[in-house]
């Protein structure tokens, strides 16, 4: 039986995303291929480190418990878990239980193309001030679907720029739910709603992370 490297999970209003405002289960797994520069989870990234050790069937039954009827998957990077298709299983053989799954934008997401509105990718593409955009997998993009979400996090102008161009390459607001959302504290949030009014960005959504107004920005375990 394989065993999941679960760095914290609790239940807390979703922060980010289509689903942002209401409750979720977030489960948070360890390590991550990626190092952004402003990555607000870092103590996470290392595989190495506090975790609960926990089997598909046990996290299922965690989810059950705690009566969610959304759970997040995130991270570190969950799609780098060679068993996360177990871990998805469990959780969706749980009746109406919705699941959203936070990944990076560097892990193929095509063996997860079962995908409905119950099941669904938040994909960021990292943009150029992350540091990590060589390591896109630009195949995803022809792998989303309508109900999925591409985010973008924006540090920079250069960033908004880069955003824009790679939004009308792979057309993404016809094929996905777009959003913009600044690296918390970079960037004057109204510079971004500035530049989507001045390039007619009418299918883009823009989002704050609610749960950094919410919390300290810097706690943990919300
Ligand atoms: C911590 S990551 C974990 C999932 C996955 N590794 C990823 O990057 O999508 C979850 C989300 O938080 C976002 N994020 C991380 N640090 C942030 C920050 N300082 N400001 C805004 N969003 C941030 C990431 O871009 C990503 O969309
Ligand atoms: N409240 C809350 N909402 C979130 N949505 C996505 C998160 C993440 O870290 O992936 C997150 C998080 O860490 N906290
Ligand atoms: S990919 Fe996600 S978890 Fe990994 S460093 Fe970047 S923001 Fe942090
Ligand atoms: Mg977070």
């Amino acid at each position: 039986m394989e065993v999941f490297k679960i760095a914290e999970s609790f239940v807390s209003i979703n922060g980010e995303g289509k689903k942002a405002g209401r409750l979720s289960m977030f489960i948070r797994l360890r390590g991550c291929n990626l190092n952004c520069s402003y990555c607000d989870t870092k103590w996470a990234i290392s595989k190495k480190g506090e975790a609960d050790l926990m089997t598909a069937a046990e996290v299922a039954q965690m989810v059950k418990e705690s009566e969610a009827d959304l759970v997040t998957l995130t991270g570190g990077e969950p799609l780098l878990d060679e068993n996360i298709s177990e871990l998805i299983g469990s959780i969706l053989s749980l009746p109406k239980t919705e699941l959203e799954i936070e990944t990076n934008g560097s892990i193929p997401i095509r063996p997860w193309r079962e995908r409905d509105a119950r099941f669904s990718m938040t994909m960021d593409y990292k943009l150029p001030s992350s540091g990590m955009e060589e390591s896109m997998y630009l195949e995803n993009m022809e792998e989303l679907k309508p109900w999925d979400v591409v985010k973008f996090v924006i540090g920079t102008r250069e960033d908004l720029e880069k955003a824009k161009e790679v939004i009308e390459r792979f057309s993404l607001c016809e094929k996905a739910i777009v959003y913009f959302s600044p690296v918390f504290g970079a960037i004057p949030p109204d510079e971004i709603v500035e530049f989507m009014k001045e390039h007619r960005m009418n299918k883009v959504r823009f989002q704050i992370q609610i749960h950094k107004v919410v919390w300290n920005p810097e706690r943990k375990g919300v």
